[in-house]
């Protein structure tokens, strides 16, 4: 299992960039202090989606930021991504780790009963999803909040992510509740200056732990 040791994780989302170019938004980020991207897109065509995902790997090849693929095994492999991140209406983590030994492997946690599962326990991260309801996604079933994360972080030693509504003003409360790396879309993606909102959660991540 790869040591999961990112702190602050992008998810992209074309439309969440609010017409700006996609390839600078990221940029910035990394550039802000984002260590860990993922790639999310749930319009594009299996070849649309490698085409991008191999644009959006040399660009992060040059930071050295690792670059993971949302839901598409096939996309993660042929992209040469270092992993993949799914939930659980996808590909299972139990099935991934099968074909893909080497991968980060991601998985939402939606239930407490998932933790003890098979799916949980191949997987490099666990993301409580979502910690807070959030307009980008919406077909989500819990809110984990403050407690869920603590609740969680005691039953478990696995790298807890924080995704949904994630952002600098709840960035410290959700570190402090026991999560390891916060999660963003469009606290980043939709701000005027991505590389300053960044900059401003990854701090706020660095003065909590
Ligand atoms: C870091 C991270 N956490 C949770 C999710 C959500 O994954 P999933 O439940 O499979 O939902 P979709 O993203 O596929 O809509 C995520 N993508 N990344
Ligand atoms: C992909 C995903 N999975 C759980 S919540 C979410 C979206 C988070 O978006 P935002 O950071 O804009 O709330
Ligand atoms: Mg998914």
């Amino acid at each position: 299992m790869p040591a999961f040791n990112h702190k602050l994780y992008l998810v992209t989302d074309q439309q969440a960039c609010l017409g700006k170019d996609f390839f600078k938004v990221v940029e910035s980020a990394v550039k802000g202090g984002v260590d860990i991207v993922q790639i999310r897109e749930k319009e594009l065509q299996e070849k649309d989606f490698l085409k991008k995902t191999l644009q959006l790997k040399e660009l992060l090849d040059k930071y050295n930021v690792p670059l993971i693929v949302n839901d598409v095994l096939s996309v993660a492999m042929h992209g040469r991504t270092a992993g993949i991140h799914v939930g659980n209406s996808d590909l299972s983590p139990v099935m991934i780790r099968m074909q893909w030994p080497e991968s980060v492997l991601g998985y939402s946690l939606e239930h407490l009963d998932q933790l003890s599962t098979s799916n949980a326990m191949v997987a490099d991260y666990i993301a409580l999803s979502p910690v807070f309801a959030t307009p980008t996604k919406q077909d989500t079933i819990i809110e984990w909040g403050l407690d869920g994360i603590i609740k969680v972080r005691s039953l478990t030693k696995y790298p807890l992510v924080a995704i949904g509504n994630v952002h600098a003003a709840n960035a410290a409360a959700i570190i402090h509740a026991g999560a390891n790396c916060l999660a963003v879309v469009s606290a980043i993606c939709s701000a005027d200056d991505p590389e300053k909102a960044a900059a401003v959660i990854r701090n706020e991540i660095e003065k909590s732990i």
